[in-house]
């Protein structure tokens, strides 16, 4: 029996079908779907908004108008109009009712493609490409809201990004330093010289991405997981040190999307420098290099974003104080963001950007570094590089089948493909994900169920409780760690022991995370974030006493600069030193410890569960996953099934309620459109 909404949406369609549709009856139907949630409101005031503008406005300039604006919440910088012509159910994802929906709607908006494109061109709404300016320059007469580039329809901001990371992009990565290649060759291979009993690799890509990196301006070192990217990049500063013509002038910068993954930056980089240090003797003054790097900063921080504006104090026309800058979890930068900085840099500074090209893409729209580094996996190397690789790095690069594609930049990108933490299962099983074997995914986690990856098939969310409290053989505790920890106050005012204390807390919570795919439900976040506080409190290891209560772990979910704080920080709320002591938020950045008073922190959620987007950047010793059912579907990505499983350290479980989920994401491959590879070779 079919329901009275199927019964409505069906006379609805039938009705459409019979009579040509007039723009406002297309606008009432798109108000409707983001009344039911197909689309958001937003969406649906983009097309109330082009009518109003232009009363002619053609129905199909409303629906692209809507479809475009949902399209970017969903990350893509544009639509795509061949695919929205010819598949729009593959396009969309939208289940049966808003699928049937748009497909009337479709129906009464007939012809082939280039009469679609050429209704969008004849409309004042849409602008044609070939008549913006290509370096996104503003004029006065651009000010309609569409840009239509080939077959793909821009909300006009967003084909501004691109064009503008495309220009920044090929400046960049096209302009050479020039290199003492026997000097840098005697460097690199005092830098890389092999510990004893270490075997060479055949190619060393890590020595190769430090002498790419030494002559360009722009440079990009992509790899998982413990590939060695920090690593190299300390080296490179090494390097960089070793080589610069007045290297006491070196002004070195560190930045990542969050603060966290800033000051785990950091810390990483100067480990590896003191390492070094050991290892190279007083050949160069490592001490006075670290020194000469930086605070690490969001790139928020960095480039002095200001609240309640898009605009930063850095730009173009104020550009960064900065020769070097080194900028991690690249893979997290949306268009907006990377166009601000790479318009923010002198033109004479060097940019480094570390990330997996595999990981999940940013929240907001854009997958830029998905994009810069296409070439990454076969290398695309041209000859004049290759012989400078040779000549510095005394290494012959291997042949890839396609030859050099995407010009200067892909001679900036270095791939690393070793692991040198991951040899196990977690690694296995990463790599089974990543290259999309569903097969060899599920005989990993079904061969080595036990101590370093365990798998709950056919689970319910209480199983994901459970692992909260108490952990799993092989990978026992959960929040045990921390909890004891909490209990573990020392009485008295001693600021010291207090300080430790917290540090201790904070330390032990990163130790063990529950990570979902969806925010909402039973499977999400908010799911498991009540189930599992209402269980610690069952339990006696937490008192509620309030909205703020001691021991809650919260995260940050809205910048705020003016407490230094930023969105995806995680804290703990304890208790200053006294009986009377406030409470206040601790976070880590590193090793250094802050607090803010609780009540003044106004943006929060509980984080005991987190969704893996908000964990990019984090590693936790064990790591559960849990996967919802088969509803989520347009989540549930092959993209976030490999960065969940890499956030794992020693031990990872992943819980579904059935099998087949698992399968479901490893064969959805994120495909974000975007014109930017498109307009890098252009
Ligand atoms: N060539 C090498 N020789 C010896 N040890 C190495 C080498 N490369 C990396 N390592 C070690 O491997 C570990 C992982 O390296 P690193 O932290 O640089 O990886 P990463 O790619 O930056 O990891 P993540 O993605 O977690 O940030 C570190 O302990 C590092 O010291």
């Amino acid at each position: 029996m079919k329901s009275r909404k199927d019964a409505n949406t069906l006379d609805w369609i039938e009705a459409m079908e019979r009579e040509p549709l007039p723009a406002d009856e297309l606008l009432a139907e798109l108000l409707r779907w983001a009344r039911a949630g197909w689309l958001r409101h937003l969406d649906g005031a983009v097309a109330r908004f082009a009518l109003e503008l232009e009363p002619g406005a053609h129905p199909l300039v409303l629906l692209c108008g809507a479809l475009v604006a949902h399209m970017e919440s969903r990350g893509h910088s544009c639509l795509l109009l061949e695919e929205l012509h010819e598949r729009p159910d593959e396009l969309l994802s939208w289940s049966a009712e808003p699928r049937e929906a748009l497909r009337a709607v479709l129906q009464r908006l007939p012809g082939e493609l280039p009469a679609w494109l050429d209704t969008l061109r004849g409309c004042a709404l849409v602008q044609d490409a070939e008549a913006v300016d290509g370096h996104g320059e503003e004029a006065d007469s651009d000010t309609a809201p569409l840009v239509l580039c080939g077959t793909r329809l821009y909300l006009r901001r967003y084909w501004h990004y691109e064009q503008r990371v495309a220009a920044q992009v090929r400046l960049r990565g096209a302009l050479r330093e020039a290199v003492d290649t026997a000097s840098a060759r005697a460097w690199l291979e005092r830098l890389f010289a092999a510990e004893a009993g270490q075997r060479t690799p055949k190619t060393d890509w890590q020595k190769v991405a430090c002498a790419v990196a030494l002559r360009g301006r722009l440079s990009v070192i992509t790899g998982g997981p413990g590939t060695g990217k920090t690593y190299t990049v300390a080296r490179l500063l090494a390097l960089l040190l070793a080589t610069a013509p007045h290297p006491e002038r070196l002004r070195i910068a560190l930045a990542a999307p969050t603060g966290k993954a800033a000051a785990r930056l950091k810390q990483s980089i100067e480990g590896s420098l003191q390492a070094l240090a050991g290892r190279i003797g007083d050949a160069l003054d490592l001490a006075a290099l670290t020194a000469r790097i930086g605070a690490a900063r969001t790139l928020h921080g960095l480039l002095g974003g200001r609240p309640d504006t898009r605009r930063f104090a850095f730009d173009a026309s104020h550009p960064l104080d900065v020769d070097v800058l080194i900028v991690d979890e690249a893979s997290m930068i949306h268009l907006e963001m990377m166009a601000a900085l790479l318009e923010a840099l002198p033109e004479t500074a060097r940019v480094v950007l570390l990330g997996d090209k595999d990981q999940l893409a940013s929240v907001e729209a854009g997958a830029v570094l998905g994009d810069l580094c296409g070439d990454a996996d076969p290398g695309g190397y041209d000859a004049e590089c290759r012989a400078y690789v040779q000549a510095t790095c005394g290494t012959q690069l291997p042949e890839d089948d396609g030859g050099a594609r995407s010009g200067a930049l892909a001679q900036q990108i270095v791939m690393l493909r070793e692991s040198r933490r991951f040899g196990g299962p977690i690694g296995k099983l990463a790599l089974a994900v990543n290259q999309g074997k569903v097969a060899a995914a599920q005989r990993v986690l079904r061969d080595a169920q036990g101590a370093e990856v365990h798998w709950l098939e056919a689970a319910s969310p209480q199983a994901v409780v459970r692992l909260a409290l108490e952990g799993r053989p092989g990978a026992p505790g959960g929040y045990a760690a921390y909890l004891q920890a909490l209990r573990e106050r020392p009485q008295g005012e001693d600021e010291g022991a207090h300080a430790e204390w917290a540090t201790r807390v904070l330390t032990a919570f990163e130790r063990f995370r529950v990570l979902c795919a969806v925010r909402e439900g039973d499977w999400g976040v908010e799911g498991f974030n009540l189930a599992i506080e209402a269980a610690l409190l069952r339990a006696g290891w937490l008192r509620k006493t309030g909205e703020w209560y001691e021991g809650r772990p919260v995260m940050v979910t809205r910048n705020q600069p003016a407490l230094g704080v930023f969105n995806g920080d995680i804290g703990i709320v304890l208790r200053a030193p006294g009986a009377r002591g406030a409470l206040r938020v601790y976070l880590l950045e590193g090793p250094q410890l802050r607090s803010v008073l609780a009540s003044r922190l106004a943006d929060v959620a509980t984080a005991f569960a987190l969704t893996v987007h908000k964990s990019q950047g984090s590693e936790f010793e064990h790591t559960v996953l849990a996967l919802p059912d088969q509803g989520s579907s347009q989540v549930l990505t092959r993209e976030l099934a490999y960065t969940g499983i890499t956030r794992a350290r020693t031990a990872f479980t992943l819980v579904s309620p059935q099998p087949g989920v698992l399968a479901a994401a490893i064969e959805r491959k994120t495909k974000r459109a975007s014109g930017l590879r498109e307009a890098l070779a252009g």
